[in-house]
């Protein structure tokens, strides 16, 4: 059974990702990032990468891309909102962006 985050893991947790440039989605329990990348050659290869790691992981982004951008929520379905798996992919997301070029 997947449980959401108390507030104790949020304060602890969620305060990083909020500093790489996550926000919270409005009127949701949910994490939310837009990544942008040089083209659309490393946009996919970035989205490729964290597809084979979400699907690893049984967790799935909702995610929009155009060209060079990729727009990222994160929630986790089966809780109805955050879990530690969120902010197990939203770390994994900003490792493999950052690597992407
Ligand atoms: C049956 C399957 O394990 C579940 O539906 C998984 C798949 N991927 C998922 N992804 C996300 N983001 N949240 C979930 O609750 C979820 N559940």
């Amino acid at each position: 059974m997947v449980v959401k985050l108390t507030e104790e893991q949020r304060a602890e947790q969620l305060k990083p990702l909020f500093a790489s440039g996550w926000t919270m989605v409005e009127g949701r329990d949910a994490i939310y990032k837009e990544f942008l990348f040089g083209d659309f050659n490393e946009a996919f290869g970035f989205m490729t990468r964290v597809a084979l790691k979400a699907d690893k992981m049984d967790h799935h982004p909702e995610w929009f891309n155009v060209y060079n951008k990729v727009q990222v929520t994160l929630a986790t379905h089966d809780c109805g909102g955050l879990s530690e798996r969120d902010v197990k992919l939203a770390q994994f997301l900003d490792k493999v962006a950052a690597v992407t070029k």
